[in-house]
């Protein structure tokens, strides 16, 4: 019975505004752990964990796109096996989950610097991107070795390009354009940012796509991260007057 209600929208929230795009950053995995004194792994382990319940929740809840960053451009700084186990753990999640995010209706999406990622890890991205690409229930992204800085310097030097072979003429670059040639092409941009363990920073994730968004800062940990927390993450974005420079 109470499974069953958490699967509704609360009532307290309006259905009509929710935000359509929720982006998280899931931080706080490392310092679960070690509140526990477990290895920093075990808390990005957890964190799978409270992902795969999000995500359902997004879904039950009439969410149409959530998008995580799961590994950032200067996370390659951490200890390697570190860094090994949590490519690991983003192959194994896919190969886990491919089966029932098709069932589901869950069209997953990667962005960031995919190229130099292990081989074996981007072989299961592409299978996961082609075999959920029709489907219509959310867009989930996923963000890896992804650097919000770096996915700018690459429009620039796209646009660059093909302005010295003369396809374009600066006058005609926009923020239309300039979009066309971020990862995130073709995606609206996030409404709602929810970051956990009490970090009040961005840490280099989708400046271009936020420069409207609502942000949510929490205190909870990411792997503590559950329906009731975003319950209150929604209302407290119910309660905001988005002005969008207006009066
Ligand atoms: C396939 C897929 C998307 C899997 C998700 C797994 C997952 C939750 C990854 C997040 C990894 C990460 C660097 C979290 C930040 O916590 P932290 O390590 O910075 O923790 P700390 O700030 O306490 O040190
Ligand atoms: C959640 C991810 C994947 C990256 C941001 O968290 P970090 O833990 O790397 O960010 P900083 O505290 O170093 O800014
Ligand atoms: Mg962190």
């Amino acid at each position: 019975m109470t499974a069953k209600l958490l699967q509704t929208l609360p009532p307290d929230l309006d259905r009509h505004r929710l935000p359509k795009h929720v982006a998280v950053i899931m931080d706080g995995n490392g310092r679960w752990a070690k509140q526990k004194g477990m290895p920093r792994i075990a808390g990005h382990r957890q964190g799978v964990d409270a992902l795969k319940d999000l995500l359902r929740c997004c879904k039950d809840w009439g969410i149409a796109a959530l998008t995580v960053y799961a590994f950032s451009t200067e996370n390659w700084s951490r200890p390697a096996q570190e860094v090994d186990f949590l490519m690991v753990l983003f192959e194994r999640m896919l190969r886990h989950e491919l089966e029932e995010m098709c069932r589901e209706g869950v069209r997953i999406s990667f962005v960031g610097d995919l190229d130099s990622l292990p081989k074996s890890l981007r072989s299961e991205i592409e299978r996961s991107q082609i075999a959920t690409a029709n489907n219509q229930a959310i867009h989930f992204t996923v963000a890896i070795n992804y650097g919000s800085r770096r996915e700018i310097l690459k429009v620039c030097r796209q646009i660059a390009e093909a302005a010295q072979a003369g396809e374009i003429k600066p006058e005609n670059i926009d923020e239309n354009l300039f979009e066309q040639h971020l990862y995130t092409a073709g995606t609206d941009n996030p409404d709602l940012l929810i970051r956990t363990s009490g970090e009040m920073r961005l840490s280099n994730f989708l400046l271009w796509q936020m420069a409207y968004t609502e942000m949510y800062f929490t205190h909870t940990l990411w792997p503590d991260f559950n329906r009731s927390e975003f319950h209150l993450a929604l209302i407290d974005y119910q309660e905001r007057d988005r002005r969008f420079g207006k009066v």
